[in-house]
């Protein structure tokens, strides 16, 4: 049976990356998105955006809605201080496998936590569930229909504080006009636009910041 383009990405991985080194295996992913195959990754350039701002915020407790093959879940444990912790999303079983090997081939096992299954029934669970009392920074990358009632979902479970920080991909490219109707037209939000480009291509994305005013 012929492989998923995930599988290829998490063999060249192996083969090529350095084990343990974080930053080896996400450099690793950019080369071979950028010269074999396309993926979904949120790359390099919009990576450097998800890194600036973690680093700002310093968070103890991230949730990253889409995990993919665990790319911006390495990018984001990689910077976390000891004792923070990473929940990452993932609806698609294929990519939670391949996530969970990729995440500990990367030596960030232990700072993160794949659930897998949809947003709408893991975050209802959080609290009680995976012990979370509030979320300092979320990471939205998943289907991007699903970013505006998330973030209504996140305010009802009240898993959000005053400061609480959401960062949103691809809110030009694929695009999320719906969410970016509803958190910039929000007065509980405070937001910011960075222009960006489409992992691996000359196209035209950003990301969407929105801070928490309680
Ligand atoms: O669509 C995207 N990503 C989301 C996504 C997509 C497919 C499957 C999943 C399965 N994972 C999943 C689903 C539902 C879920 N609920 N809770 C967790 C959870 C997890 C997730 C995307 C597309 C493009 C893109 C494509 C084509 C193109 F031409 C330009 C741009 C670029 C991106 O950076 C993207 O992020
Ligand atoms: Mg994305």
């Amino acid at each position: 049976m012929n492989q998923s383009k995930e599988q290829r990405i998490l063999n060249f991985v192996l083969q090529n990356a350095v084990r343990g080194d974080p930053c080896s295996v996400v450099d690793t992913i950019d080369k071979y998105c950028s010269q074999k195959e396309w993926a979904m990754n949120v790359g390099c350039e919009k990576g450097l955006i998800l890194d600036k701002t973690v680093e700002e915020i310093k968070p103890s407790v991230v949730l990253e809605l889409g995990t993919y093959c665990g790319y911006s879940a390495i990018r984001i444990a990689r910077l976390l201080k000891a004792g923070a912790r990473l929940l990452t999303v993932e609806f698609n079983p294929e990519f939670a496998a391949i996530a969970k090997q990729m995440i500990e081939f990367a030596g960030v096992q232990d700072k993160v936590n794949i659930l897998e299954g949809p947003s709408e029934e893991i975050i209802p669970q959080l609290k009680k569930k995976y012990e979370v009392d509030t979320l300092d920074f979320v990471f939205l990358d998943h289907w991007k229909d699903r970013y505006s009632p998330d973030t209504i979902l996140l305010q009802e479970c009240n898993l959000l504080r005053k400061g609480s920080v959401l960062l949103a991909d691809n809110v030009i490219c694929p695009g999320a006009p719906e969410f970016l109707k509803y958190i910039r037209n929000n007065p509980s939000f405070q937001c910011t636009n960075y222009p960006a480009h489409l992992e691996y291509m000359e196209v035209q994305d950003a990301m969407e910041k929105a801070v928490f005013l309680g």
